[in-house]
Formats: C-alpha cells, structure tokens, sequence
C-alpha cells in the first residue's frame, strides 16, 4: 500500500533563525508517525541548515527546483548534483509559479526533472490548470499535456530512474495555489484518477505505485476529507508548512488516512469542510 507523503513548500520564506525554531519543532513532532514521509523543501541557501538539523530525524529536507544544465556559464544556476550534495532526498519541478514567470516550458521542466533523476534526486512533477483553462473545460487537456513528457519523453532509462527514484507527481491546481479556495475532494480525486490513469498507459504496476500528492489551500480543516480520497497519496502544502502545529496536524491526518484504509483504525466521522 503507498504510504502517504507530505511535503512543505517554503517557497521564498525563512530566516537562518525562523528556520532553526521551526525545524527543531518539526523534529521533535514528526517521529514514529505511521505510513506517512515528511519532508521540507527550502530556499536552496537553507539546505545545508536542513542537513545539519535533520539528518537524525525522519523527515527528509528538498530543493525547489533545479536547474535544466549541469554545469557551465549559467549564472546563478544550481544543478541537480549541488543541491544532492546537501543530502537532499527532493526537488520540486515545474511549479505553476515558475512556470507562470514564464521560466519553463513544459520541454525545460523535462530536462529539470532528468538532471533530477541523473543526480538521484526524487523529483516532485507539479502539473495543473489554471481558472481560465478549468472554465473552458480544459483541466485534463493541460494536465495530460504537462503529463505527456513525463509519460512519454522519457527514455527507457529515464523511466526506470523514475521508478527507482520514485518520482512524485504533484497536482496542483493554480486556482487554488494561496487563494484559500481547494479543489473539492470529488474534483482532486478526479484528477489524480485521470493521472495515475495516463501512467499506466506506460507502465500499470509503477502507476499503482507512484505518488500523487494534492497542492493547493490544504489546511488542518480539509486535510482529512483530500487525503481520504483513493488516489490522493499526500499533499504539497505552502502556507500551512510555515505553521508548525498545522504542518504536524496534517502529517497526524495523513497518517490517519493511511490506518484507515489499511483497516487498522475505524473511519472518523466525516467532517465538515469549513471554508476560510
Ligand atoms: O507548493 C505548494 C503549493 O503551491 C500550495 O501552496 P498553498 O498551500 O499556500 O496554497
């Protein structure tokens, strides 16, 4: 059974000290939870701070992104092989936020996610629609067409670094992303669904295995209803990872979740979803 997998986004947040008081908290909350992988993923100038206070704990620290060369004149770059040398177990690749500076195509996130893999990195492939694409009954065409590098573009090779390195797919849809709104269980199940559908086109067993986490408004009030769902195998959180006790919360539900639907505990009634 896929254990579930929770990963805070700290996208440009943190301070040396911040940082030291929120880790320290996280460890010392986050440890023999059941069928649930924590991880953070931070400013790239923080990775060494997360190494130096996490490499005795469970959780596991990530980068945000990587670069698509591996070496050469490209200022400010950072490749994948640097950021693994910061024991980084992570990257994300391909948020909507940079995808919407319009830094990367769909072809640049590919060659993000191969130096990600070639490093030995588990990258974490965020894909999802925007308001304007779900109005225009699009949802699926964008996400299949973020998707179809992924499940088409890579190499025999590729792929099977994807499956040993156990890539994550992220659905996150760009509505959601900071607005307060969520997608509702039955719209995220849906999508997760269709995904894991279009990976088993290539490969059925790795499409039972892969990990799609949900991205977008998850707080401590619907983490419970989205990571009950069949093919909601964790989330990508923002805003809560910054909230000691709600970032714990949710990795508490998710593991809930996990007992749940391994029968080893009862279902909670369901809970209202109270909107922000
Ligand atoms: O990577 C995380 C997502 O962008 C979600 O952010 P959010 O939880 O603040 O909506």
């Amino acid at each position: 059974m896929r254990q579930k997998l929770v990963v805070g986004n700290w996208k440009l947040h943190g301070g040396l000290v911040e940082n030291q008081g929120l880790l320290n908290r996280l460890k010392q909350e986050l440890h023999d939870l059941d069928g649930v992988e924590t991880a953070v993923c931070l400013p790239y100038v923080y990775l060494y701070q997360a190494q130096a206070l996490l490499q005795d704990s469970p959780i596991a620290w990530g980068a945000q992104n990587v670069s698509q060369f591996t070496e050469g004149a490209f200022t400010s770059c950072i490749s994948a092989k640097m950021v693994a040398e910061f024991g980084c177990t992570y990257t994300i690749i391909g948020h909507s936020e940079r995808r919407a500076l319009k830094l990367e195509s769909n072809q640049v996130a590919t060659k993000r996610l191969l130096n990600a893999l070639h490093a030995g990195l588990t990258p974490i492939f965020c894909v999802g629609e925007t308001q304007d694409e779900r109005d225009g009954d699009m949802a699926e065409l964008i996400v299949r067409n973020q998707m179809l590098n992924v499940v088409y573009g890579l190499d025999d090779e590729a792929f099977a670094l994807a499956k040993k390195f156990k890539m994550v797919i992220a659905y996150e849809p760009v509505w959601a992303i900071g607005t307060g709104e969520h997608a509702s269980p039955d719209q995220a199940q849906r999508m997760h669904a269709f995904i894991r559908m279009m990976i088993a086109e290539r490969d059925r067993e790795f499409s039972e295995q892969i990990r799609i986490v949900y991205g977008g408004s998850v707080t401590t009030k619907n983490a419970h209803s989205l990571l009950s769902m069949p093919d909601i195998d964790g989330g990508l959180l923002g805003r809560a990872a910054l909230v000691p006790e709600d970032f714990v919360d949710i990795c508490r539900t998710a593991s809930r979740c996990y007992q749940q639907k391994a029968g080893l505990q009862e279902p909670s009634p369901a809970l209202p979803v109270f909107e922000a």
